[in-house]
């Protein structure tokens, strides 16, 4: 496996200088995984709320009508979202061979594995430690049978901690996509997970701004409820791409609660196509990442 800039992350818990046995086959396994397929996607924000699991599902369907296969991780351990909002539940299956896992399938180019599926108990992920988390993770990477991907957009939760230096350095050539509201108090702990990403010496292929306005059913007129323009700012401020905006749109909202992406809606819907267009802009900056995914300047 590659190894990404940072020395302060164990690859398989534990933090030893030799790598075991096992540790070296679990590498050769990621490996085998990850060469199958072509972006990765990481979706991060420093904070809390600001609708990565939304983005991350949207997206990633947007990706799928688009013809792409897609492939959704949700490495939250402690507040999966994806199952719930793709209207997916119960335990993760093995393959005919019983050996890897299978993901589950939303619809012929879109699949999903969540992490709390794999644990019996939920309740358990709120004691996990840093290593044991990291382990989990690896395990969860080597272990799930994607087959050939075009994208594999991963969840990750709020903060940057054990499990985003996790993906990072397991995954180096992932492509981070930061999302962010355009409020100050948003936009604070963002700029301290794009710190975060310039330390991991990550990719970062862009800004998405959620919760971008919103416009009235009634009136029509838009209101800017959380501020408008903050994450093109600090897309600006870093010399990052600015993917796009996302208004606040309560589409989003009834389409979570059926387990539907809103971009599959039939309506059209502020939401969607924003969406839309921002999965467009990805999948283009994407296939022309080498030259589009930019070093943050600070
Ligand atoms: N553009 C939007 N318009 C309206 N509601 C939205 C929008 N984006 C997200 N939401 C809603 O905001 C809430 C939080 O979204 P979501 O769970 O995607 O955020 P998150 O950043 O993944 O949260 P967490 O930090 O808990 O993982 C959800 O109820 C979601 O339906």
């Amino acid at each position: 496996m590659t190894q990404s800039g940072c020395s302060s992350c164990s690859s398989g818990g534990g933090g030893e200088n030799k790598p075991s046995a096992k540790q070296i086959i679990q590498d050769q396994m990621i490996s085998s995984t990850l060469e199958k397929i072509k972006y990765k996607l990481f979706i991060m924000s420093g904070k809390g709320g600001v609708g990565k699991s939304s983005v991350t599902v949207n997206v990633a369907a947007a990706l799928a009508k688009l013809g792409f296969k897609v492939g959704i991780m949700d490495v939250d351990i402690h507040g999966p979202s994806v199952p719930r909002l793709l209207g997916l539940s119960g335990q993760l299956e093995g393959d005919e061979r019983g050996g890897l896992i299978k993901p589950k399938k939303y619809d012929d180019n879109l699949y999903a594995v969540s992490m709390d599926s794999l644990l019996k108990d939920t309740d358990q992920a709120v004691l996990w430690r840093g290593p044991m988390k990291t382990s989990a993770i690896r395990q969860f990477i080597s272990d799930v049978c994607w087959g050939e991907l075009d994208f594999l957009v991963i969840d990750s939760p709020p903060g940057t901690g054990d499990e985003h230096m996790t993906v990072l350095k397991t995954i180096p050539d992932a492509l981070c996509v930061v999302v962010t509201t355009p409020q100050e108090l948003s936009l604070a702990d963002v700029r301290k997970a794009v710190n975060f990403l310039q330390y991991a010496h990550a990719s970062v292929l862009g800004v998405i701004e959620n919760m971008s306005g919103l416009v009235c059913p009634h009136c029509h007129k838009e209101i800017n409820l959380f501020k408008k323009g903050g994450g093109k700012e600090l897309a600006e401020k870093y010399g990052l791409p600015f993917l796009g905006e996302i208004p606040l749109d309560p589409t989003t909202v009834v389409a979570s609660d059926l387990g539907t992406p809103v971009v599959y809606l039939e309506e059209d819907s502020p939401a969607k196509n924003a969406l839309l267009k921002i999965a467009d802009e990805i999948s283009k900056a994407a296939q022309n990442s080498l030259e589009a995914v930019s070093t943050i300047h600070l």
